[in-house]
């Protein structure tokens, strides 16, 4: 039962009574108003150099569908933008809503996308993951906001199609051969603040660059992700939707924007 999650009983405003992090200053998810963005010209461009032989598995947690990555090495790195160094690709998963006007975690001048894609990336100076996530330069996620309409990325198709084989929690399959920087949009103009796990246990310790161009993805696809289920094989069925935390309070942070 202390299981986090979603649910009336174990979701968001339960998180800090085992994660008291969850109630921390520099909490995410937020709102990203561009009245109060600072464009930060000396904001380099970030730099995405993976390598397709890093992907894994894509596994169903109950609480998101997730793809991870070979991370024992410099394989799959991400360098540039508001990073020093090369932080290693550990995972993509995604968060979406039961409804194609809800269901990403950052909300942009008052819009919520139907999914939002996180690519987590860590920095190996602090030697491992565990280590990275006490560190405030630990960690740094990619967020990309998933769109519906009519001229789907097919790249999304290659992750949808395989929602097939991990219908129910629990479930792993193999996932290889796959470069997730062709999930990236054509513009790279992104924001970028410190901020938290948007699950617990809510470490501070992310640096966030949100990628200010949405993908676009077909009903199709969004009805897909949303027949996964949160329960096991021999369980009732549940589907697995709203799985994004409520904005949290900003607390004086600045949002900074790599564009004008
Ligand atoms: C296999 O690695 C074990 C830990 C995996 N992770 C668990 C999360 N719930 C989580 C959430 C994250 S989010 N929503 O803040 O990007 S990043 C992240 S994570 O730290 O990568
Ligand atoms: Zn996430």
């Amino acid at each position: 039962q202390s299981v986090w999650g979603y649910d009336r009983e174990n979701g968001p405003e339960h998180w800090h009574e085992n994660y008291p992090m969850a109630k921390g200053d520099k909490q995410s998810p937020i709102e990203i108003n561009s009245k109060d963005v600072r464009h930060d010209s000396s904001l380099s461009s970030w730099h995405a150099s993976y390598d397709p032989g890093a992907a894994k598995t894509i596994l169903n947690n109950g609480r998101t569908c997730r793809v991870v990555f070979d991370d024992s090495f410099d394989r799959s790195v991400l360098r540039g933008g508001p990073l020093t160094g090369a932080y290693r690709l550990r995972q993509l998963h995604l968060h979406w809503g039961s409804a194609d006007d809800h269901g990403s975690e950052h909300v942009i001048d008052g819009v919520k996308y139907a999914a939002e894609l996180h690519l987590v990336h860590w920095n190996p100076k602090h030697g491992n993951f565990a280590g990275a996530l006490k560190q405030p330069d630990g960690v740094a996620v990619v967020g990309v906001f998933l769109k519906v309409g009519k001229t789907p990325k097919p790249e999304m198709k290659r992750i949808l199609e395989e929602i097939d084989n991990i219908k129910t929690k629990g479930k792993e399959a193999p996932f290889q051969h796959f470069d997730p920087s062709i999930l990236f949009p054509k513009s790279r103009d992104y924001w970028t603040y410190h901020g938290s796990f948007t699950t617990p246990p809510c470490e501070e310790c992310i640096t966030w660059i949100l990628l200010r161009e949405p993908i676009e993805v077909s009903p199709d696809q969004m009805a897909r992700l949303r027949s996964l289920s949160k329960n096991g094989e021999n369980e009732p069925m549940c589907p697995l939707v709203d799985n994004w935390r409520p904005l949290q309070p900003v607390k004086g942070r600045i949002v900074r924007a790599s564009f004008k």
